[in-house]
């Protein structure tokens, strides 16, 4: 080999190793354990994060590499109880990250994507108070058990015939209930048992959203003139022109009122801004962050008590969700400046680094739960470990926690006792398997088919093959 050609050959292999090597041990996260790739690329987490496979990537580097490890150039995923607390602590300093801004993308921000301390609590304390409990009970209690019972009729006359889908006729209940109170009529989806234009584009336009939060290059397919295309990467105008419904509701002062109603009274009495604006963005909010987390449990929760007819027969008031959490994912949050300490090594993450802790894998800690890969339904009516308490949060945590739990439990609670109360001896249908119910995983988990079938006919054959354990 000539001198020219072992340039060309050797120097650029030469190079590149000698700059990988450079970036590994210079990059401010080259001291924590992790994948050797991670020094250098995001690719890999990409690839879990778009397959909807991250949690149970991320998962397995926490159990191949410990508490804290690194999984990509900028990001640290923790799984360590002390570290939670202190990143989710209400007054905490770790922020949200610019990753909310990103997936949700609008012309103003709102109280899921808000980074700034004092403006977020400002708005978030505007919509608490229409989704505490004693709201809810005094304004759409009803609307919510109205809206069940239909559901749940709907689900029965289905299952009677042949097969019903709860995945989604659950979906329908929890889109009805969160546009009634954002918008303040209701969409009629449980009763047609289709959705509106409004909620099949809005599904549509949050998974290209969260696809471009990835793959930002792809915002150049909003060009293409095909109609699916179009409204996965390009419908943001169609949604935003549409919300403008919850602020005619809202100030028309005739006709059903929403809850920004008295929101906007409210923050007329505090001289807080919530302009038209802000009521449109909230609307959205509403509705995407309501409709598949609920619909999600519910489906779950439906699945998990289908396959063990004791617990069918014993179901009570109190639903247990800890495996099926439907926002199981990392809450990414940024390390203040001057860095932090993490995990059992006190490992050191620089200011700027995103940190995320995720559901999953503490409601899967064996340190933390007694056999935590078994659905009990009984688990929660026993005094809980400290350790549990501070573990338990399929609804996040601290100043960021969830606004609409109240909701959420409302819903949760009157669907699942209608559903199991007016139809005894449901059981799943053959084509609802353990696989078939694997779940996926982009913000929120799914089944993997999308689908969860229920039936009723030939009541009393049980079936064996799904009566065990998860
Ligand atoms: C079972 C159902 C639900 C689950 C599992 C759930 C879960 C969560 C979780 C984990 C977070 C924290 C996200 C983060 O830190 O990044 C959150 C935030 C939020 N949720 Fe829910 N949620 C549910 C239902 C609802 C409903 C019905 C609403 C309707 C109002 C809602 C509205 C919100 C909002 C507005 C936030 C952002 C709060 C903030 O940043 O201050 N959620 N939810």
């Amino acid at each position: 080999m000539g001198f020219l050609e072992r340039c060309i050959i050797r120097y650029p292999l030469f190079l590149s190793s000698y700059i990988s090597i450079f970036v590994a041990s210079t990059s401010s996260l080259h001291h924590l354990p992790g994948p050797w790739y991670t020094h250098f690329t995001h690719l890999r987490l990409k690839r879990a994060v778009v397959t909807g496979q991250r949690i149970f990537y991320i998962d397995a580097l926490h159990k191949a590499h410990g508490p804290v490890v690194r999984i990509s150039p900028t990001e640290v995923a923790i799984a360590d109880l002390e570290a939670f607390k202190e990143i989710h602590r209400v007054g905490s300093h770790y922020l949200k990250s610019a990753w909310y801004g990103k997936l949700a993308n609008f012309l103003v921000l709102g109280v899921f994507t808000m980074i700034d301390p004092k403006d977020h609590s400002q708005r978030r304390k505007l919509l608490m108070r229409p989704f505490s409990r004693t709201q809810l009970l005094e304004h759409w209690d009803q609307t919510v058990k109205e809206t069940a019972a239909l559901c749940v009729k709907k689900i029965k006359e289905k299952a009677l015939r042949g097969q019903a889908d709860v995945f989604n006729w659950w979906m329908l209940l929890a889109s009805d209930v969160s546009a009634h109170l954002a918008f303040g009529e209701s969409f009629k989806m449980v009763e047609g048992g289709k959705e509106t234009e409004f909620i099949r584009v809005l599904k549509k336009l949050t998974k290209g959203a969260g696809i471009m939060v990835e793959m930002p290059l792809l915002r150049i397919l909003r060009y293409l003139p095909i109609k699916p295309v179009q409204e996965t990467f390009n419908a943001n105008d169609y949604i935003w022109r549409e919300a403008a419904r919850a602020v005619e509701f809202a100030t028309s002062r005739t006709g059903e009122a929403n809850i920004f109603r008295n929101v906007i009274e409210d923050s007329e009495k505090e001289n807080t801004t919530l302009n038209d604006l802000d009521v449109r963005m909230e609307a959205i909010n509403i509705i995407i962050a309501g409709t598949d987390t609920t619909g999600t449990t519910l489906t779950y929760l439906t699945w998990a008590v289908l396959q063990r007819p004791a617990v069918q027969r014993k179901l009570e008031e109190e639903v247990a969700t800890l495996l099926y959490g439907a926002a199981p994912s990392s809450l990414p949050r940024v390390v203040p400046k001057g860095g932090a300490k993490f995990g059992p090594q006190d490992s050191y993450v620089p200011g700027g680094t995103t940190v995320c802790t995720k559901a999953y894998t503490f409601h899967r800690d064996p340190a933390i739960w007694e056999n935590p890969l078994k659905f009990d339904p009984t688990r929660f009516l026993y005094p809980q470990t400290a350790e549990a308490k501070l573990a338990f949060h399929p609804f996040g945590a601290g100043a960021r926690s969830c606004v609409g739990l109240h909701l959420a439990r409302m819903e949760l609670r009157y669907a699942a006792a209608m559903l199991f109360r007016e139809c005894p001896g449901l059981r799943l249908s053959e084509s609802t398997t353990e696989e078939s119910m694997e779940f996926i995983n982009f913000f929120l988990i799914a089944p993997k088919e999308h689908r969860c079938g229920v039936t009723l006919q030939g009541k009393g054959e049980a079936r064996e093959g799904l009566r065990r354990r998860v």
